[in-house]
């Protein structure tokens, strides 16, 4: 199957009289045969981002192209992208089989092959005894995986999926996510997904685009998103349970780099100088306001650390999750041994130096990563 690569460039929309500016000067590239998650709350404008590559939204600025054709002034139609939308539905009148077949058919393939592509996608979506009937007499998550089937099955550029399993029970989900990720992948489809949820976007993305307010806050692989999130929103927005976050002021005093917990009475987080190297240190001036983001399974209960009184403390069956209160702030540890604290009781917290996130506090834009430089 042809694939194509996408690129936005400094795209705008703004609705109305002016008053909702959904999505600010949005660039990336999906090069051909990715797969890019947008992912983000609600209201972030991702699925404004969708339709005006789809063509149902008007670009306010800016340019989107799709192998280096613009499309942004074209008809939905004409611009070879197939979709699979929760508001773009099936055709009443057809069966789902003649949904899915649709555009084959428009294609003017041979009817044998029509049959087998309708056959092999309805199985891979588990719709294969449904495809007889027509979309009012089966349900929503069927009626989703026949819209979806009619997407894929089309040969396009470009494949726009909007929270395509949405209306599916967390199994059948999981199940689909794989099988789906393979036949993008064996089809070398470029592929755009919108989803609010980060483990679909984790599980079939090979990049992930982080908006918040209209704004791309990073375009990077899941990995790079957990590791190195750009700033203090995607650290906490990315993982689960979240980053915990410490506003601190740091002293570097030659010898130790002590970061002083904010609201505390004096509770510090000591490292030996040498933990970080001079191109960190040289960022971090003394007294100024920082926040160390600390990931739950890297705050390690230890005889020594900080100092912090639990809140609740469970066994998962397979983790330990505690919740310790340390300077009014709740700190998460998750840890695979089977620990036993008691509420109200006092615990020591370690947090190696490699695992600290550290953000400006005023910008929230990432310093450093562990010991290096973000
Ligand atoms: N047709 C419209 N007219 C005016 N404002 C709109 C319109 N569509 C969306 N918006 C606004 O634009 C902003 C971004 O909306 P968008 O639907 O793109 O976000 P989203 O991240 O996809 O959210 P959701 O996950 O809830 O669908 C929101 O503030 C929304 O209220």
């Amino acid at each position: 199957m042809m694939s194509s690569e996408l690129v936005l460039q400094n795209v705008d929309k703004i609705y109305g009289a002016g008053t909702v500016h959904a999505v600010k000067d949005l660039s990336f590239t999906v090069k051909p045969g990715e797969i890019t998650a947008l992912l983000g709350s609600s209201g972030c404008g991702k699925t404004s981002t969708l339709r005006m590559i789809a063509g149902f939204e008007t670009v306010t600025n800016g340019a989107i192209a799709l192998d280096g054709r613009a499309i942004h002034e074209l008809a939905p139609a004409q611009r070879g992208v197939a979709m699979a939308f929760e508001t773009y539905s099936l055709y009443p009148p057809l069966t789902l089989a003649e949904n899915i077949s649709f555009a084959l058919k428009a294609q003017k393939l041979p009817s044998a092959d029509v049959d087998k592509r309708v056959k092999a996608m309805a199985e891979m979506l588990e719709i294969g005894d449904v495809l007889h009937k027509y979309p009012s007499s089966v349900s929503g998550g069927q009626q989703q995986r026949a819209s979806l089937g009619r997407a894929l099955v089309r040969k396009a550029g470009l494949y726009l999926l909007d929270e395509p399993m949405g209306q599916l029970e967390p199994q059948l989900r999981a199940v689909l996510r794989g099988r789906i990720k393979h036949y993008l992948r064996e089809h070398h489809c470029t592929t755009i997904l919108v989803t609010h949820d980060q483990t679909e976007a984790n599980a079939l993305a090979d990049r992930i685009a982080v908006m918040e307010g209209g704004v791309l806050q990073q375009y990077a692989t899941p990995a790079e998103l957990k590791v190195r999130p750009a700033n203090l929103f995607v650290g906490t927005f990315i993982g689960e349970p979240p980053m915990n976050v410490l506003p601190v002021r740091v002293k570097d005093n030659g010898q130790t780099i002590d970061f002083v917990l904010e609201g505390s009475d004096g509770q510090v987080l000591s490292y030996a100088a040498q933990d970080f190297p001079d191109a960190v240190r040289r960022r971090l001036k003394n007294d100024d306001g920082l926040v160390l983001g600390v990931r739950p399974h890297a705050v390690h209960i230890g005889k020594k650390g900080l100092m912090a009184r639990v809140v609740t403390c469970q066994w998962l069956g397979d983790q330990t999750h505690i919740a310790a209160e340390i300077a009014g702030r709740t700190v998460v540890s998750v840890s695979h041994e089977q620990i036993k604290a008691a509420p109200g009781s006092s615990l020591f917290l370690r947090i190696a130096p490699q695992d600290l996130h550290i953000f400006a506090a005023d910008s929230g834009a990432a310093i450093a990563h562990g010991a290096e430089l973000a």
